[in-house]
């Protein structure tokens, strides 16, 4: 009798929860270690920013205190909720919750991933099956759900955002939306696409960037409405790649920009701007540069898949750009190992 592998055990890098750390009053992202690196590293700036007396020091220090708790809270609170929502939730959509099917792509995307996976597949051919949008930028369009799908999932994903079911929210940036994994859509939807569809595409468009070795995803909706959320600032994505689609409802404005990779040194003085065509896909790299215009009217609500791929971030965490500290934590966590998957040749991702 065989025995199961265990279950990998993913990690996130500690600097989650003492890098980028947001303080709105004084609009300023910071690094916070302790209170005398706080002082030698941001006193100055925080004095020209009305954080002037013994008092106001001591207040951002509570404050920052608690958004580390919070951030190390994160991990718990969010399986706590995926448990609550797994045994007390009915969905209004029960057919989203089924395996990925292939009649539920679109036949443009089933064609791609299928030209991938053949033996000869080359990157020119692929190109002739997805939407160049910037060659320079790397971003590429593509139809992935077939549009009742489309429809289904927001039916679905509108049923849970007014239900009184907890909600985790997909970052600091979006106040409004919903984890996947939380509603149970990882496994039977979003790993299926990754496995199956986006690893043979991604490892033809973006061999570099770990596109051949996605081991796993953060994937949220953001949805943006009058009255809510109605933009996103600019910023780079924690993932190697990411695929962000378009579900509809009816909208204007909330176009994408787009900059340099957020290594170069650089101006956003020129950014592209991409609009976003309801039904279709955009993939584009983590790290380059985006953030969303602000909505006109109506609704706006997009998939968003952060792709990960250990072999590239265990080297190097994306977001304090040094080699991670792990730290065990639920479910994929930031997507980082403690060992390399088995089969990678690291020298092929330079
Ligand atoms: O608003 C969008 O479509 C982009 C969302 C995004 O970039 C993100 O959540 O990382
Ligand atoms: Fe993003």
């Amino acid at each position: 009798m065989g025995t199961a592998a265990a279950p990998r055990r993913f990690c996130r890098c500690a600097c989650f929860c003492s890098e980028n750390l947001y303080v709105a009053r004084y609009g300023l992202h910071v690094r916070f270690r302790s209170e005398q690196q706080l002082r030698q590293d941001y006193e100055p700036i925080l004095r020209s920013r009305g954080c002037v007396s013994p008092k106001d020091f001591q207040q951002l220090l509570g404050e920052l205190e608690q958004e580390v708790e919070r951030r190390r809270r994160l991990g718990p609170e969010s399986a706590a909720r995926k448990a609550l929502i797994a045994s007390s939730y009915r969905p209004a959509r029960p057919e989203v919750y089924n395996l990925l099917q292939e009649a539920t792509l679109a036949p443009e995307f089933l064609a791609a991933a299928e030209y991938s996976a053949s033996s000869g597949a080359d990157l020119k051919g692929l190109l002739q099956r997805v939407e160049t949008v910037s060659e320079e930028k790397r971003i590429y369009r593509l139809p992935v759900f077939t549009a009742p799908f489309c429809q289904a999932l927001l039916e679905e994903l509108e049923h849970f955002e007014q239900s009184d079911m907890p909600k985790g929210r997909p970052n600091t940036m979006n106040n409004y939306g919903v984890l996947l994994h939380e509603l149970g859509l990882d496994e039977p939807l979003v790993t299926p696409l990754r496995e199956r569809f986006l690893q043979p595409l991604m490892a033809l468009l973006y061999p570099d960037c770990g596109g051949g070795w996605l081991d796993s995803h953060r994937a949220f909706v953001v949805k943006y409405a009058p009255g809510q959320d109605r933009e996103l600032g600019c910023h780079y994505d924690n993932a190697e790649l990411t695929l962000n689609v378009s579900l509809g409802k009816a909208f204007t404005g909330g176009a994408l920009y787009f900059g340099d990779l957020f290594q170069v040194p650089s101006t956003l003085a020129k950014p592209l701007e991409v609009e976003h065509v309801v039904g279709q896909g955009l993939l584009h790299r983590g790290g380059q540069l985006h953030g969303a215009r602000p909505l006109g009217t109506g609704e706006r609500w997009n998939l968003v898949v952060w792709l990960r791929a250990s072999a590239v971030r265990n080297r190097l965490c994306p977001m304090c750009c040094r080699k991670p500290d792990l730290v065990d934590d639920e479910g994929f966590g930031d997507g980082f190992t403690r060992e390399e998957p088995a089969t990678v040749d690291v020298c092929a991702l330079t």
